[in-house]
């Protein structure tokens, strides 16, 4: 068996909590992803699911329990990671080729190189003809396709992904999804992408993981045994597609219906 790029056992994380006490934010987590693979991590609303990403990418440390990157305790964050979230980190005072030059020159790559490898992934991601454009002057489907150039760009071996395109239009959405997983497949990362949306989840995913209503741990794996190269909106039109959605929403409506009573008690 190969060994898992990233590895959580049994890792739990605390917070202190408003007032006194503490909150578990994150309870007992065990998930192995394997390298090149590509894990959906689904769950209700504030359950955790970003803070087991801050747990692998060293932005936050386990309260108890092991975070493996590489089979090595995370300890800072780790080289080869690199990270999208639903908020870019494009600079509006940047063109696009200078946003995604300057992760490479930030790593020490010299200028020409940073500006050529930016505009390879510049043309990789469909921008070939807006390299010398402003953020500003783009629509929120490309400042995407910029962000995530800016991400691959660096060659990342593990890929962060927190709910990246939940602000989109339905359309341009499905069209981002598409776009990933076209690049994702040529770099052989590994990713985890955070979700609320389980046709997302399937579509992209070769695992779905569910995690339980706050605190978060794992209540169940799904192998998602659909071939590739997908068309996203086609396959989830499939039977395929159908019978996997059943069976994993089957077991996170539990979830969500427990995190809504757990909301309406509070609220
Ligand atoms: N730095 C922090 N300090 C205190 N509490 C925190 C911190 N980060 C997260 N939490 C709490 O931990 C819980 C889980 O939050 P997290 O953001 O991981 O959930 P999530 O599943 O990603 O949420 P959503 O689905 O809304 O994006 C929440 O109750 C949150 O308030």
């Amino acid at each position: 068996m190969t060994t898992p790029v990233i590895e959580l056992r049994g890792a739990t994380k605390r917070f202190p909590a408003t007032g006194s006490g503490t909150h578990t934010a994150v309870r007992d987590l065990t998930l192995t992803v394997a390298p090149g693979e590509f894990v959906a991590v689904v769950g209700p609303t504030g359950c955790g699911k970003s803070t087991t990403l801050s747990l692998v990418s060293g932005l936050e440390a386990a309260s108890s329990g092991d975070v493996l990157v590489r089979g090595e305790p995370v300890r800072r964050i780790p080289s080869g990671v690199g990270y999208m979230f639903q908020s870019d980190a494009v600079l509006p005072w940047r063109s696009v080729l200078d946003n995604v030059a300057a992760g490479p020159r930030y790593r020490g790559v010299g200028k020409r190189e940073a500006r050529s490898r930016a505009h390879a992934w510049v043309e990789r991601v469909g921008l070939g003809g807006f390299a010398g454009y402003y953020p500003h002057q783009l629509s929120g489907g490309m400042r995407k396709r910029v962000a995530l150039a800016q991400t691959l760009v660096n060659e990342p071996e593990i890929l962060l992904m927190d709910e990246p395109f939940s602000a989109l239009d339905v359309q341009t959405r499905a069209l981002m999804q598409d776009e990933l997983l076209r690049l994702w497949a040529g770099t052989g990362a590994a990713v985890v992408f955070v979700t609320h949306d389980l046709e997302e989840a399937i579509a992209l995913a070769d695992t779905v993981v569910v995690m339980t209503a706050s605190p978060a741990t794992v209540k169940a794996t799904f192998p998602v045994p659909l071939e590739r190269p997908r068309d996203v909106e086609e396959v989830r039109l499939t039977p395929e597609f159908l019978e996997i959605y059943r069976e994993v929403w089957d077991s996170l409506r539990t979830e969500v219906a427990k995190a809504r009573e757990e909301a309406s008690r509070v609220g």
